[in-house]
């Protein structure tokens, strides 16, 4: 039996496999993982929820501060860590089981609604990539891109996270050495991108839980070195319709129409959507030529370079999105995504001319030519960008908004205070290693 509506489970079911502590997980604005725990024997009372105290959580600014969060019977999992445990994702609601307006699981179903509306489901396919450090914050194996071992001295490791994600019924495509030392990368399988969403989260967990377990240090802080490669976290998408078919291809020209307004939207947002996507004031020191991450707004088919690739033609029409790190917020991120992309289609917005060149090594006046502006290259730059999109006012509201910026905007000032006086990297590592 698969477990996934309210009635499947009761505390005859939860000592039957042998779980005797329930968890109710749930994310924050900043993409952090929250817990609240309880006993199976109060099943009962708890089964539809339990309240937490958003303010002190950060869900919001004034005295009211009374939150439930609600399970989604459909994340059940056993934590591989504690079997004892099993665990729920939670969306977070008012007392009256509004969706509250802040909650980032709460804002990317209300995008994800939308585009129901208008006939297209979105399926999301992370790529996570992850350091693995000493101590000493230094790189704990000295490979490369999917070298073998025993060059590749952390596979055990990998194997061991692998284990648990399959074990969580999270689907993963490969799992490899990536190109910096001790980098790694999980691709997963795609999914709704609710549940995707979801799985990033708790493979955050699992990678920090089984890195911490061998005296590892695991971060996805987006570029740690900046001589070495950064860590991204691309984002592969398609939109189907209600039936399930990709509405990205197109029989006769290979690439829909849709794809490429989808393209459209996303390059019009792009300097906004890298306030979420891109969240870190380290986000842009990985955003650098020679690197394979992007530095300007182009797509093109197979293109590494490009802030958007089109990977795949026909059934498996999608594209790419490269610019996203591990510090965002995934459900803000694909949130972002989506409505972008949605703009587009709805008002038919034309993408740039497609491009199969390195965008790094075009002339000014060639990307001029082709109509390729640069990514916002600071944090700063991308704030104001998000403050003045109208667009992200849609999705995210004015208490996130408020809520977002001055967290982000206080971020911006002791950065400064810290280039001011040489600790600029200890700073950022104080600040994102944990992200
Ligand atoms: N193989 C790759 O595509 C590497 C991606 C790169 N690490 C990034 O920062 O996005």
């Amino acid at each position: 039996m698969v477990a996934e509506k309210l009635e499947d489970f009761t505390i005859d079911y939860f000592e039957e496999i042998g779980v005797e502590y329930i968890q109710y997980q749930f994310t924050t604005i900043f993409g952090v993982l929250k817990e609240v725990e309880f006993p199976v024997k109060i099943w009962d009372e708890m089964k539809e929820g339990t309240g937490v105290d958003g303010s002190s959580l950060g869900f919001l600014k004034t005295s009211q501060s009374d939150m439930q969060a609600i399970p989604d019977y459909k994340t059940f999992a056993i934590l591989p860590w504690d079997t004892r445990v099993g665990r729920f994702i939670c969306d977070l609601t008012d007392n009256e089981g509004n969706a509250f307006p802040t909650c980032p699981r709460g804002i990317l179903k209300k995008i994800i609604s939308k585009a129901k509306d208008m006939g297209f489901l979105f399926k999301t396919r992370p790529e996570l990539e992850v350091y693995f450090l000493s101590d000493e914050l230094e790189p704990a194996d000295d490979g490369d891109y999917m070298c073998t071992p025993p060059k590749d001295s952390l596979h055990e490791l990998r194997r061991l996270i692998t284990d648990d994600l399959i074990e969580m019924n999270i689907g993963i495509k490969t799992i490899h050495h990536e190109v910096g030392p001790a980098q790694h990368e999980v691709e997963f399988t795609a999914d709704d991108a609710i549940y995707s969403a979801d799985n990033v989260q708790t493979a955050k967990q699992l990678f920090k839980m089984n890195a911490i377990d061998q005296d590892i240090i695991c971060t996805f802080m987006p570029k740690p070195f900046r001589e070495k490669a950064g860590s991204g976290l691309h984002i592969h998408q398609y939109l189907t319709d209600l039936e399930g078919n990709n509405v990205f291809s197109d029989k006769e020209k290979g690439l829909s129409d849709i794809l490429r307004w989808y393209v459209g939207g996303l390059e019009k947002h792009a300097p906004a959507i890298s306030a979420i996507l891109n969240p870190a004031t380290n986000s842009y020191k990985r955003l650098v030529p020679n690197h394979e991450a992007p530095v300007h707004i182009a797509w093109g088919v197979g293109n590494r370079t490009a802030l958007i690739r089109v990977p795949g033609y026909e059934k498996s029409a999608r594209i790419e999105y490269r610019a996203g790190d591990g510090s965002m917020n995934i459900y803000l991120g694909f949130a972002a995504l989506l409505a972008a992309g949605l703009d587009g289609i709805k008002n038919k917005i034309e993408p740039n001319k497609p491009t199969k060149d390195n965008v790094d090594l075009l002339t000014e006046s060639e990307r001029k030519e082709l109509g390729i502006e640069q990514l916002p290259w600071s944090l700063k730059r991308a704030l104001i960008y998000f403050e003045t999109d109208p667009l992200m006012n849609d999705i995210f509201g004015e208490d996130f908004i408020g809520i977002f910026l001055e967290k982000k905007k206080k971020e911006l000032t002791e950065l400064e205070i810290a280039q001011k006086n040489g600790f600029e990297s200890d700073w950022e590592f104080n600040a994102y290693l944990d992200c």
